[in-house]
């Protein structure tokens, strides 16, 4: 458990003057966000997701609503108590904002030269913020040296160098090719587990979502759609988010490729090994013969969940279809034909 307060976001709303016209950028957003999990938020382009992080720490000013970091309002904080406040709250930006005249060591130093820290321990934090992030061998490399990826790891060692209760990231992965992707996430997910610390991850990415979140949201146009620990979000089937994060089911299969008088059913899986025994008592109970068109299991957010698309069929007839459903659903196995 961490000892990190949680954030909830109360009402929110913000609103933008654009010469006569006002953009409402987010509208009522209420949200919790667990201590020390990775929280994602999703959302096309223009939904709020930047002013929505910008909000959390007082970048911009909630038109409405309340931001609170366990029972602290940042809103009602005098200066003072704000930029204390701020220190809590680490920040990794997509193009990583990284000072270039300045070696990868000395953009992790800034932020605690700025907090005043002596500089004997200001090394020693820096020498241990970059063998955290695997960058220990390049601390006197310009960022001009590094890759995409080794900038992020800067980023990432600079937001974590005040030793925050939180990390927001704003689309921390989007100017990375994929493979990098996965080590950046990769690293994010072990800070999480090591130190505690919450992530909140902006993205667009539904893969981002699936390697590492713990819970997420979908902002749509200021509104938030939903919410939820993922597992939660995959039980439900009126979830969107769910429905996006499960792997796909096959497309149809051309009838002349199935047995005769054959039904489609597709099964989603959520947080169940139930599979095997389901697929035997079909076959055994009913006697039908079951084929496997496709589909996927996966590993999402700690749960095994997954799609897959059967074709049910007897010989000498049609399937019971009405009693593999009843079968399937005494299983806890969702199923619906197609
Ligand atoms: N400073 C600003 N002034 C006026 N309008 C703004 C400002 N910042 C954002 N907006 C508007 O607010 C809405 C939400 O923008 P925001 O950048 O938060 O969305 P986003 O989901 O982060 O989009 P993207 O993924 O493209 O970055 C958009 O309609 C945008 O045009």
């Amino acid at each position: 458990m961490s000892q990190h307060a949680p954030i909830r976001i109360e009402g929110l709303r913000k609103e933008y003057r654009q010469g006569d016209r006002t953009v409402v950028a987010l509208d009522d957003v209420s949200l919790d966000i667990p201590s020390g999990s990775i929280f994602g938020i999703l959302g096309h382009s223009g939904a709020g997701k930047t002013t929505l992080i910008r909000c959390l720490n007082l970048l911009e000013r909630p038109t409405a609503g309340r931001i609170l970091l366990g029972d602290v309002d940042l809103a009602a904080l005098d200066p003072a108590a704000l930029r204390r406040q701020r220190r809590r709250i680490g920040m990794v930006f997509q193009h990583f904002h990284l000072l270039h005249a300045r070696t990868a060591a000395a953009n992790v130093s800034a932020p605690l030269e700025i907090a005043g820290v002596p500089a004997p321990e200001r090394r020693r934090r820096v020498a241990e913020l970059l063998d955290l992030v695997g960058l220990a061998d390049r601390a006197d490399a310009w960022p001009s040296q590094l890759s995409g990826g080794q900038k992020q790891r800067v980023g990432i060692a600079r937001a974590l160098a005040a030793d925050p209760d939180m990390l927001l990231c704003d689309e921390p992965t989007s100017a990375l090719d994929t493979e990098t992707t996965g080590q950046i996430l990769e690293l994010l997910h072990s800070v999480n587990r090591r130190l505690g610390v919450t992530v909140v991850l902006i993205t667009h990415e539904l893969a981002v979502v699936k390697a590492v979140c713990d819970g997420a949201a979908l902002l749509e146009a200021g509104r938030l759609r939903e919410s939820g620990p993922l597992p939660a979000l995959l039980a439900d089937p009126a979830s969107r988010l769910g429905q996006w994060l499960l792997p796909p089911a096959q497309e149809p299969v051309p009838a002349g490729e199935l047995p005769p008088h054959a039904r489609l059913v597709e099964l989603t899986l959520a947080d169940t090994l139930a599979t095997g025994p389901v697929l035997g008592a079909l076959a055994r109970e009913l006697g039908l013969d079951v084929t496997l068109l496709g589909g996927g299991i996966e590993r999402i957010g700690g749960c095994r969940v997954g799609r897959l698309l059967l074709a049910l069929s007897r010989a000498g007839g049609p399937p019971d279809l009405p009693a593999a459903l009843s079968l399937l659903s005494a299983h806890k196995v969702r199923a619906v034909p197609r």
